[in-house]
């Protein structure tokens, strides 16, 4: 049995977190493909123990040992573990009927059967932890994406090297064959949807489907695999507290990843990484808005700029800034990539992110702005900041034509109802387009209101962004852990 070589052997006992990443690295580097099962289960292992097993000694004094608790992973326990999916997959699949050097779609149907014939019938497939081969192997549970993944992991073991994870923002299939021009599903997806395992994807099914892509998902190498399995690491012991350790691991695996360009084409890993050093900065790093920008740039270099989360990243960034213009901005932004696609029934997470931003984070920013007696007399406060205003109406308009064509509704009276709450908070004289101090752009005074228009036709307004630094309140539970202090609701993985 190929089992282990001595060269990953050498890297146990796992004591720390540099341990882990000195694994990593060296399976990033060794010219060989990493081993995604390996990987998987180590990463498995070290989640469970630090958000579903938590053994927090009840009878120590925890304020005493200051010491975070790292678990110590022994080779004994992933042999144990990777020997059993190994010879699971093996004994599963007879190799002798398929000969040729790529997989075939009648392959990869088996496959994705044996993967989804191992699963307990009756389990809450949207529960957290349920992304690794960890959690397949010892508890036969997986989500969805560990599904896809898992189908990944297995061609591998068989020897393949076409097979490849493709990643919408929701959803994950895999491609194959010559020049990967095959593609096909192999988990399901959502809720109530029946599954189209073994079927391709086709051009019908991704035109102006968001949950699809519009057909730019991310297509991984194997070093983005690792880097999607990275990225998923699920920090949540419970839906207010996080473990420190498992984000300090994370963070520190995604930067090895982001050194090595394994993150340079897959944007909500970018974002990923921007939310974890929002929450702990690490030192002589790029500072999260310039990781948000570079999911933008990544999305539009690469994937004609069809990806909807790397503007929501920022615009929730921004938001808990308190930079309200720029949140407005990104919001616009990822309006007008949504305006491309139709809604229908199975993108439902990106509804849901955009209603949140219009019914929830929007009016609850317009209280505050409201609030604020100072930027309203000397007229700095975003109510009377035609940008704003602008891309308030842009982030609208995005959504309604978003709806134009579309199978399934998206507006109900909710929107309407925030809609005219939150609009008519701007001063009337952005909403009728007057500027009432008078000043054009060069700072001189003059009553025609034309020169106010610059070249671009639009009014300067000499209002600066409102920012106020919003002091983080992180409060660190038992010794430990942490509260999650994300603003946004979860999207994309169950958490
Ligand atoms: F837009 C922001 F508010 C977001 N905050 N978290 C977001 N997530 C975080 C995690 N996430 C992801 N992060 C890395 N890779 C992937 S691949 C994928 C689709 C599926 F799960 F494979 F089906 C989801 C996803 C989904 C998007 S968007």
């Amino acid at each position: 049995m190929a089992g282990f070589r001595d060269r990953e052997k050498q890297f146990f006992p796992l004591q720390n977190i540099q341990d882990v990443v000195k694994l990593f690295r060296d399976q990033l580097t060794c010219g060989e493909e990493p081993n995604l099962s390996l990987l998987s289960i180590v990463l498995g292992v070290i989640e469970n123990i630090l958000t579903v097993n938590r053994a927090i000694p009840t009878e120590v004094d925890n304020s005493a040992n200051l010491e975070p608790i790292f678990p110590v992973v022994e080779l004994h326990t992933i042999e144990a573990l990777y020997s059993k999916f190994e010879s699971h997959i093996k004994r599963s699949v007879d190799l002798t009927k398929f000969p040729g050097p790529h997989a075939t779609r009648e392959l990869v149907k088996h496959v994705s059967d044996v993967i989804w014939g191992s699963l307990t019938r009756s389990f809450y497939k949207d529960k957290a932890h349920l992304q690794s081969l960890y959690s397949f192997l010892t508890g036969n549970k997986l989500d969805c994406f560990g599904v896809a993944f898992g189908v990944v992991a297995a061609f591998q073991v068989l020897g393949y090297k076409d097979v490849h994870l493709a990643l919408s923002e929701d959803h994950a299939w895999v491609v194959f064959g010559e020049n990967l021009a095959e593609t096909a599903e192999v988990t399901w997806h959502g809720k109530g949807n029946e599954d189209k395992r073994g079927q391709p994807i086709t051009a019908g099914t991704t035109e102006k489907s968001w949950l699809y892509l519009n057909g730019y998902p991310v297509i991984c190498t194997r070093e983005m695999e690792v880097s999607s399995i990275v990225s998923g690491i699920n920090l949540a012991i419970t839906t207010t507290m996080d473990s420190v350790e498992l984000g300090s691991l994370q963070q520190e695996l995604l930067w090895l990843l982001y050194d090595m360009g394994h993150l340079k084409k897959y944007p909500m890993a970018l974002g990923n990484l921007g939310d974890l050093e929002e929450i702990t900065p690490s030192e002589n790093r790029k500072k999260p808005i310039e990781l948000f920008q570079e999911a933008i740039a990544s999305s539009q270099e690469y994937y004609n700029n069809q990806h909807v989360y790397p503007y929501t990243y920022l615009g929730g960034y921004l938001y808990r800034k308190q930079d309200y213009n720029g949140a407005l901005q990104a919001w616009a932004d990822a309006a007008s990539v949504i305006k491309k696609y139709n809604y229908n029934r199975e993108d439902e997470e990106i509804y849901k992110e955009f209603l949140e931003i219009a019914n929830d984070l929007i009016p609850s920013m317009m209280k505050h702005v409201a609030g604020e007696n100072a930027a309203r007399i000397h007229h700095t406060s975003l109510l009377y900041n035609p940008e704003s205003y602008a891309n308030f109406l842009r982030f609208y308009d995005g959504i309604c034509e978003w709806e134009e064509d579309s199978p399934t509704p998206v507006l109900h009276i909710t929107w309407a109802k925030q809609l005219v709450f939150s609009i008519s908070k701007f001063d009337i004289s952005v909403r009728i387009g007057v500027d009432l101090k008078g000043e054009n752009g060069d700072g001189d005074e003059s009553e025609d209101s034309e020169d106010d228009e610059n070249s671009s036709g639009e009014t300067k307004d000499k209002n600066q962004n409102v920012k106020e630094e919003s002091s983080r309140n992180k409060t660190d539970g038992e010794d430990g852990e942490q509260n999650t202090t994300k603003a946004r609701g979860r999207v994309g993985r169950q958490k």
